[in-house]
């Protein structure tokens, strides 16, 4: 593997995408989400002051918005009361929320589900219908993404982690829900994150992009890969594009990253990357990739602009990854930096 990094050009910019913050806010919310991270006491009083996004076997409480947009309906602590008891649920369910934020007003943000509920009969209550989080994320705008995305991966987890996998003993919560505990052993554990890389190759003038056959139909996007146990992101880059379609990365350099909750918990770890315009030839590796193809800009550019996906029969058209997705931003910062250059 050294001999692969030899000639590899690896530019590191990683303070460029910083989420924007306000003035000193933004150290006294992040403080304050880690008292109640470790504090229970804290944290239940600031769930009595709090609101709830709530979730149906992991689906989200969401409503349509006028501008046909969907918006989660996230409730104060004491609306949510009043849903659980109009439906008998014991109090005790409301404990069982998972902290996911903080407020720009300082208010503590957390998740539940309910599931075990009668699903009408809550959507009734709340005034919205829980949806599929896949089929729903693309028309909530970022930060409402993000805190849902986090909801349903925390929550996926508690479901899944309620036993201690070294004794068989139930493990227990702390309140925020940021921890678990086995009951025997005293074994810890945290919420576990896969780190994926996704990349964009470019050969100078095009970009390559490829297909699962389990994307919907037209939409293309940047190759990506789960790393294996011990790589580091670029030799998890290396590997990926190699096995995928048989290219050899001659430079790096890292854009930025995202949390994503399909179809566990990924820390997705965004990249561009560049090979010699004289190795393009693709090698696909079918059992991975249904297609890869090179894209000119002109093409991706008129791609961007597509704002509904092809239906069946439509003519066919490359459709990219919404907004959400760190592939369309890789994409977006592509085009953008060969428009610079052929201004320059
Ligand atoms: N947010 C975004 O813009 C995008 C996100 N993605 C996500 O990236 C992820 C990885 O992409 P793929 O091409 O599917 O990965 P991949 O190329 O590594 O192939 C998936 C296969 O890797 C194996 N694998 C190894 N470690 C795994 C782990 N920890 N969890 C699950 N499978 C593991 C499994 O056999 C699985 O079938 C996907 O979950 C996909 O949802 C993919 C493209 C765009
Ligand atoms: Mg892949």
């Amino acid at each position: 593997m050294a001999a692969v990094f030899r000639h590899l050009r690896i530019i590191l910019c990683a303070t460029k995408c910083l989420p924007s913050r306000c003035c000193s806010g933004f150290i006294s919310r992040a403080r304050y989400m880690n008292r109640l991270k470790e504090d229970d006491e804290a944290c239940l009083a600031a769930l009595q002051n709090g609101h709830i996004f709530l979730f149906h076997r992991l689906s989200p409480l969401l409503q349509r918005t006028e501008r046909g947009t969907l918006k989660p309906a996230p409730l104060v602590t004491s609306d949510v009361q009043s849903v659980l008891q109009r439906l008998s649920s014991d109090g005790s369910l409301l404990k069982r929320s998972v902290l996911i934020g903080c407020s720009k007003q300082n208010q503590a943000l957390f998740c539940l589900d309910v599931g075990e509920l009668d699903q009408v009969a809550v959507e009734e209550q709340c005034e919205g219908n829980f949806m599929d989080l896949r089929k729903s994320l693309f028309l909530l705008t970022g930060a409402e993404a993000h805190l849902l995305a986090k909801g349903k991966a925390l929550l996926r987890w508690h479901q899944t982690n309620r036993f201690c996998s070294a004794t068989g003993q139930p493990t227990h919560r702390n309140q925020a829900g940021s921890q678990r505990v086995c009951s025997s052993s005293g074994i810890v554990y945290y919420p576990l994150m896969s780190p994926v890389v996704i990349v964009l190759v470019s050969d100078g003038k095009r970009c390559l992009l490829g297909r699962q056959s389990s994307f919907p139909r037209g939409m293309y996007s940047a190759l990506a890969g789960f790393c294996d146990m011990g790589e580091s992101l670029e030799e998890a880059l290396c590997r990926e594009v190699a096995e995928e379609v048989g290219l050899e990365l001659q430079s790096i350099s890292y854009s930025s990253s995202q949390h994503w909750p399909f179809p566990h918990s990924s820390l997705m770890l965004g990249c561009h990357a560049s090979v010699s315009p004289a190795h393009t030839q693709l090698q696909v590796d079918h059992t991975e990739l249904e297609d890869a193809r090179w894209f000119s800009l002109e093409e991706v550019t008129s791609a961007l602009k597509v704002k509904t996906p092809p239906s069946r029969g439509d003519p066919p058209i490359l459709w990219l990854p919404p907004k959400q997705a760190i592939a369309h931003r890789l994409i977006t910062e592509w085009v953008q930096s060969k428009v610079q250059n052929s201004e320059c």
